[in-house]
């Protein structure tokens, strides 16, 4: 609803904001119509205090906590590597039972902004030149369908893993216009949710908000633990409840080898009591970019790469191993009562992180200035911010190779780019072929050296052996497909191709 211009305004003076109308006598009609309907969804009670806290919180940047931090013993960390084939067995048949009942829903972080990466469109949109030249979104939701299918084989159940998106202003009508051109890659559109997190302005270091331009405040989305605000204002708690959803797995758009609806950590956490977990791999040297799961006073949380001194993330233990290790990949466990609880006990209490941001804006003249330094602050919550309020929090150690590699950058970067995704994923579907039982041929018709098989740098990427999620979600299901076959690459195992080898 649009707030009348002369109680905005009355706001805005209370607020401290006035300079937000300046450039009001130059806008046209239309302009200010949009302008005024920006203003009123503001929260122009709460702004006053949202500038203050950004500007006092540049200005004395909250203490480091590396002081108070330990890592979570090994011991209470489960892993794939270190534990029993039989207790993953286990905590597969209990995930897959849970997803039997339709009691597992997944939930996509994807209002970022995806800076890095530098597109104008939402990350999950991004092709990584697969030879299929499937999106991260289709390769999303075909591990959704054959998840759904692992478990409809062995409960003989007819399950739906319901997919939320959390999109932004930015991202929004993108990803909904590209999922309705791709007819929902196959899903049913009412079991695919989107909704939009909320957008707070970016404040000066003395306390302003920003004229992005002379009718348009600089916005951004409030950072990926503005989750559990939309989660209510979009009553997605509700639905989760309508659906019996019990658990949610909650991951962010960019990594490749993502295992949506994981079986076997879901299975894990159920297991365990869990009302939250993350999903850990060990960190590949001390500065990647990834938060670390430990203990901050006793307690588990993950302390965000941006906000950790490099002195203690480079500290070894006696085996010459990091101390900091566990490295979040941003792939969480919840429980829908955990997720009430936070709604409504523990939201006001996320903690906000402060970005210093360069950030385009109008001068007082109404120039359009490009900053060549950051001028702005952006408040972010982070989704993890909800681990100490757990009773039960649970980590689980995953194998790189097999669950992360993350679009970040672009291929200008030396990691985390789009070539060394694709080269994760296609040398994944290597050892799955191998292991499966199929020689992997070159084009001379030669077998293929297991180097060919391992994640390699740009000059000698992997053969190109693809297999669809659609035949297998984690290497499974293929020997009777490819077991002493010899298998010329390029290579695409689709469903078709599957019917065909079937047929052999
Ligand atoms: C805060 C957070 O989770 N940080 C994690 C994130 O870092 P990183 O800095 O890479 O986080 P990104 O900015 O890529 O955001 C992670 C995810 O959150 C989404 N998003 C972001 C901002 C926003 O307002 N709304 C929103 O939905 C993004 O679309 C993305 O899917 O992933 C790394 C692994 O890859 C982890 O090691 C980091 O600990």
């Amino acid at each position: 609803m649009t707030v009348p211009l002369e109680e905005v305004k009355r706001r805005l003076e209370l607020a401290g904001q006035p300079h937000l109308l300046h450039f009001w006598p130059e806008l046209s009609e239309d302009e200010r119509q949009l302008f005024l309907q920006e203003l009123s969804q503001l929260d122009l009670d709460g702004l006053r205090g949202h500038c203050e806290e950004a500007a006092a919180a540049a200005a004395a940047p909250a203490a480091s906590l590396d002081r108070h931090i330990e890592p979570v013993p090994a011991e209470l960390i489960g892993s794939v590597r270190r534990s029993e084939q039989s207790s993953l067995a286990e905590w597969e048949r209990e995930g897959l039972l849970q997803i039997s009942q339709n009691h597992v829903g997944v939930l996509l972080l994807a209002g970022g902004q995806g800076t890095r990466l530098g597109v104008p469109y939402p990350k999950g949109m991004y092709n990584v030149e697969l030879p299929s030249g499937k999106t991260l979104y289709q390769i999303q939701a075909e591990r959704i369908h054959r998840v759904q299918e692992l478990a409809d084989m062995q409960y003989a159940s007819k399950s739906i893993v319901p997919w939320y998106i959390m999109t932004s202003e930015f991202t929004l009508a993108p990803t909904e216009a590209f999922f309705q051109e791709n007819d929902y890659f196959g899903l049913k559109p009412s079991n695919v949710i989107m909704f939009e997190q909320r957008m707070i302005p970016a404040v000066t270091f003395d306390g302003k908000v920003i004229l992005q331009g002379k009718g348009k405040i600089a916005m951004a989305p409030d950072g990926n633990g503005g989750l559990y605000k939309a989660l209510v204002d979009n009553k997605v708690l509700e639905d989760m409840e309508k659906r019996g959803v019990e658990y949610l797995h909650v991951y962010c758009v960019d990594n490749i080898l993502v295992k949506m609806a994981d079986p076997v950590f879901i299975g894990f956490c159920v297991s365990k009591g869990a009302d939250c977990g993350a999903k850990v791999v060990e960190k590949a040297y001390p500065a990647e970019p990834v938060g670390v799961v430990c203990r901050v006073k006793g307690v588990a949380q993950v302390v965000e790469y941006s906000e950790i001194q490099p002195e203690t993330a480079e500290l070894r233990g006696p085996g010459g191993e990091l101390v900091y290790s566990a490295g979040n990949i941003c792939n969480h466990f919840f429980t829908r009562a955990f997720l009430q609880d936070v709604a409504d006990k523990f939201e006001g209490q996320l903690k906000q992180h402060v970005a210093l941001k360069k950030v385009q804006f109008v001068d007082t003249q109404g120039n359009q200035v490009k900053p060549t330094k950051p001028n702005g602050i952006k408040m972010e919550k982070f989704v993890f911010d909800v681990f100490p309020f757990s009773r039960n929090f649970v980590a689980f150690e995953v194998v790189r190779e097999d669950e992360f590699s993350p679009l970040k950058n672009a291929n200008s970067a030396a990691s985390d780019n789009p070539t060394t995704a694709r080269n994760a994923l296609l040398a994944q579907h290597c050892r799955w072929a191998a292991a499966a039982g199929a020689t992997l041929l070159d084009q001379h018709g030669k077998p293929l050296p297991p180097a060919a098989m391992s994640v390699s740098d740009a000059d000698r990427p992997p053969a190109q052996c693809e297999i669809s999620p659609l035949v297998s979600y984690f290497g499974e299901g293929l020997e009777s497909l490819l077991k002493g076959k010899k298998v010329a690459t390029p290579f695409i195992l689709d469903q078709k191709q599957a019917k065909e080898l079937q047929g052999h």
